[in-house]
């Protein structure tokens, strides 16, 4: 793509960079008249398109040497690289429409099935099983592994009637005599046992209405805005909504079923066309590519419940259907090209919608021409920077042609096509939402609640990490605006986002949620900053309008004179008569404050900037390296170099941790480092909280809890002075100190730190807090049993 941009002219890419929306007609035509004869551009598209050129095309000779190594590895009993072998051998096989090589898929699903059976994957190896006797219903060997997975499961009846098939089916006298020993033996465990049924972990889904009624509406300065007429109580879900389309991140390809983006497991199933996407089941892959059409002629006999499974693994290489209900998001991409692996995110996201909107057009048969998708949302494509319009430009040519080359004569399109294209780009740049999945939701309870280190103690310190798994347009989710202290929480489960109010929010009033930048996480300057460039708005939220304790203290330095609080900022904060704060970063303006209602605001905040509050004071400035209270001057970058390098050791230290490896002189040179950083940055300063976060993890690591909790209690005292008292990350951290308190035996406070976590994480999920949050569960259980245990 570099080389293309490289080719174009300086001039044609100067009219293209600083033309505005009104050009794009103009701007579009003239790049793709160039581009059309530019022999390099047809290269780039050919090789985007090209089946027998796409990096994920099918490979059957590559398949049989990873089957080969599979093997290797199982006679090795090296049972998880076999796994690995034999999944990559299943992704790369391709699968012929005449079901010529049926043998060999059923032998590979069988192989995995038998790896997993090792490894006590009872549910997955089951789950390959009905897959190689769906694709080959005479295989002995299928019938004979499904018997002793069953066997394993503790379904006897089941057990028993597939080792009779596999015994009728195999043709060998050995085989034949291995299967009638395992029968027997099921024989007598049946007598002996009462059956019971499989441990379904199919969650079932609660029913979730929202009752709450939601307005859009015309705001002063935001466009439009979503409010609703009535009160909303806190913890009310707002809002559901499933996306017009979806893509997975880069970083979750290999790891992450590609519709419903939760954990693959391991019996993770593939593309039939290409080698690219994976999926948890059957079910997801048939959303993102639609009901697989097979020849009819390759239909095999076997008993009902196989019909559906075969249909996923016989398969004629395009997988089109006319009738499908939903939108079948890697149908177009897939047939050996490899364009979606390699366009970013957006531009995939772009070249699904716009072939949502062929398809529902062919379908309605409104007519081939096809001008654009003409989404009702915001851009800002005049405020976009040179670089970015040129971009959007040379990645609209390229998509409509990858979309023309799938199409074919079903799909002309015009010049206009290509002007809504690059709108469209521009729409999805401040519109989609990045899903974010907790580890715990995915990996389950042992995931979330890491066992410390175990030659230390069985010390338990519970962390849950965000995994941002993919990026989506919802339609209504879009207008939704933002607020840096928001009103309502996002969340999602699979692909689903979910809205709600984690305060009472009175009707009418504006319902926001957060784009990223929150009061607490981010200061003033780097909010503005983010949500300029990202969004191309200037905040002026409830954070960004009053003056407060967070933004003023959050990444300051400490006041040199020891027992002022006052904090001493990169910022210039400049208080005019009016009472408002004007701040500026170096030469550039941040934005205006007004100061906060004098009789509300409390005593840190006074402490912090006292020259703020003084009356007498009516015009003053408080310079960079100066104390907001009592004007002592700091040097600033010796301060933030000291700062920095202090910080770099607690770093290794959180890496270390991360590794299960903590040296125990790391953790006395951290506490070194913490002495060092107390001394230069303010006492409410997020570093200061991190590193105590950090100090406390390593303490639970290696088993001295005491440390741990007098550290992780530290973290929080900050937290609740940068973030509001009910804020997410509170309880996040109280969790931790919950896993602690439970190491010392400590449950009465262990108890305390849990209702408090679960008072915030009802408003934050509602319900929903046990599926997104499993190990609450979890905790709440070994907390009732310990106070149960200490009566
Ligand atoms: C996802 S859209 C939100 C809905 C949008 N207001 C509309 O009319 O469709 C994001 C855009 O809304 C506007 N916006 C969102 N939050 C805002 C805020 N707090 N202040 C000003 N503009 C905001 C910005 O133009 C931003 O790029």
């Amino acid at each position: 793509m570099e080389r293309l941009k490289s080719a174009v002219p300086a001039e044609l890419r100067r009219a293209v960079s600083e033309g505005t929306a009104g050009d794009l007609p103009c701007t579009t035509s003239r790049l793709l008249a160039f581009l059309d004869g530019l022999p390099l551009f047809h290269q780039v598209i050919g090789e985007l398109t090209d089946p027998e050129l796409a990096l994920c095309r099918k490979d059957k000779g590559r398949a049989t040497e990873l089957k080969g190594r599979g093997n290797a590895c199982f006679s090795r009993r090296e049972f998880e690289q076999a796994l690995g072998f034999y999944s990559q051998a299943l992704r790369y096989f391709p699968i012929s429409s005449d079901g010529t090589d049926r043998s060999m898929i059923a032998t590979l699903y069988i192989n995995r099935a038998s790896t997993m059976h090792k490894l006590g994957l009872l549910e997955e190896c089951l789950r390959d099983c009905n897959r190689a006797i769906s694709v080959s219903p005479n295989y002995s060997k299928a019938w004979y592994r499904r018997g002793m997975v069953n066997a394993s499961l503790k379904m006897y009846s089941s057990a028993i009637h597939d080792m009779e098939v596999a015994l009728s089916m195999e043709v060998t006298s050995s085989g034949k005599s291995n299967i009638e020993q395992e029968l027997k033996l099921i024989l007598e465990k049946h007598q002996n046992i009462n059956e019971v049924g499989t441990s379904s972990s199919n969650f079932m889904d609660e029913e979730q209405q929202c009752k709450v009624v939601l307005d859009c509406i015309s705001t002063p300065n935001k466009d439009r805005g979503m409010t609703s007429p009535n009160d909303i109580s806190p913890a009310s879900l707002i809002h559901t909504e499933d996306p017009l389309t979806a893509i997975i991140m880069k970083s979750c390809r290999d790891t992450h079923c590609h519709y419903c983006f939760s954990e693959a497991p391991a019996d993770v199933v593939f593309c039939t066309s290409c080698t690219l996407p994976i999926y948890c089941s059957k079910r997801c892959q048939e959303q993102a590519v639609g009901e697989i059409s097979w020849n009819q002629n390759t239909c095999l006999e076997f008993n009902n419940n196989a019909v559906d499974l075969a249909k996923l693994s016989i398969t004629s290489t395009r997988c089109r259907t006319s009738n499908s209900k939903h939108n079948a998001e890697h149908r177009h991409e897939c047939g050996g090209a490899h364009w979606a692996a390699v366009l970013p995110a957006d531009i995939v996201l772009a070249g699904r919608v716009m072939a949502q909107y062929i398809e529902k057009r062919l379908m309605a048969r409104k007519g081939s021409t096809i001008s654009g998708p003409n989404l009702d949302l915001v851009h800002h494509y005049d405020q976009e920077s040179p670089a970015s319009k040129f971009e959007s430009h040379i990645y609209a040519i390229v998509l409509l042609l990858c979309l023309q080359n799938y199409y074919k004569s079903d799909f002309s399109w015009t010049e206009d096509s290509l002007s809504q294209l690059v709108l469209l780009i521009s729409q999805i740049k401040v519109n989609s939402i990045a899903i974010v999945h907790m580890k715990s939701m995915d990996g389950g309870k042992e995931l979330t609640v890491n066992k410390g280190f175990s030659a230390y103690s069985d010390a338990v310190m519970c962390s849950v990490e965000q995994v941002r798994v993919a990026q989506a347009i919802y339609m209504s989710g879009s207008f939704f605006n933002h607020s840096c202290r928001p009103n309502v929480h996002a969340y999602f489960y699979s692909r689903t986002l979910f809205l709600r109010a984690t305060e009472y929010i009175k009707a009418g009033s504006p319902i926001e949620l957060s784009y990223g930048p929150q009061a607490g996480e981010m200061d003033l300057p780097e909010r503005q900053k983010s949500l300029q460039e990202n969004y191309y708005f200037s905040c002026q939220c409830s954070s960004c309008s009053v003056l407060n304790l967070s933004d003023l203290v959050m990444n300051s330095f400490y006041c040199p004179q020891s027992n002022c609080l006052g904090a001493v900022s990169e910022s210039i904060y400049h208080r005019c008569k009016e009472n408002f704060v004007h701040v500026s970063l170096g030469e550039c303006h941040v934005c205006t404050l007004s100061l906060p209602d004098i009789s509300k605001f409390d005593d840190d905040m006074v402490k912090v900037g006292k020259l703020f509050f003084r009356k007498s004071d009516a015009i003053l400035n408080v310079d960079p390296a100066f104390c907001m209270s009592c004007r002592s001057q700091l040097d600033l970058s010796f301060a933030a170099a000291m700062s920095d390098r202090a910080t770099s050791k607690i770093n290794r230290l959180k890496e270390l941790t991360a590794l299960d490896n903590v040296p125990e002189v790391l953790i006395a040179e951290a506490l070194q480092s913490l002495e060092q950083i107390k001394k230069l940055r303010h006492p409410y300063s997020k570093a200061l909280a991190q590193v105590e976060d950090t100090i406390a993890e390593a303490f639970a690591k290696v088993g001295d809890q005491e440390q741990a909790r007098k550290h992780c209690e530290a973290s929080i005292k900050i937290l609740e002075k940068l973030y509001h008292p009910n804020h997410i990350i509170i309880a996040h951290e109280l969790i931790k100190l919950v896993s602690i308190d439970l190491s010392l035996g400590d449950g009465a406070s262990a108890s305390a730190a849990l209702a408090r976590a679960e008072a915030i994480f009802l408003l934050y999920y509602g319900p929903d807090v046990k599926r997104i949050l499993p190990y609450v569960d979890v905790l709440r259980r070994t907390v009732s049993e310990r106070s149960i245990g200490s009566c």
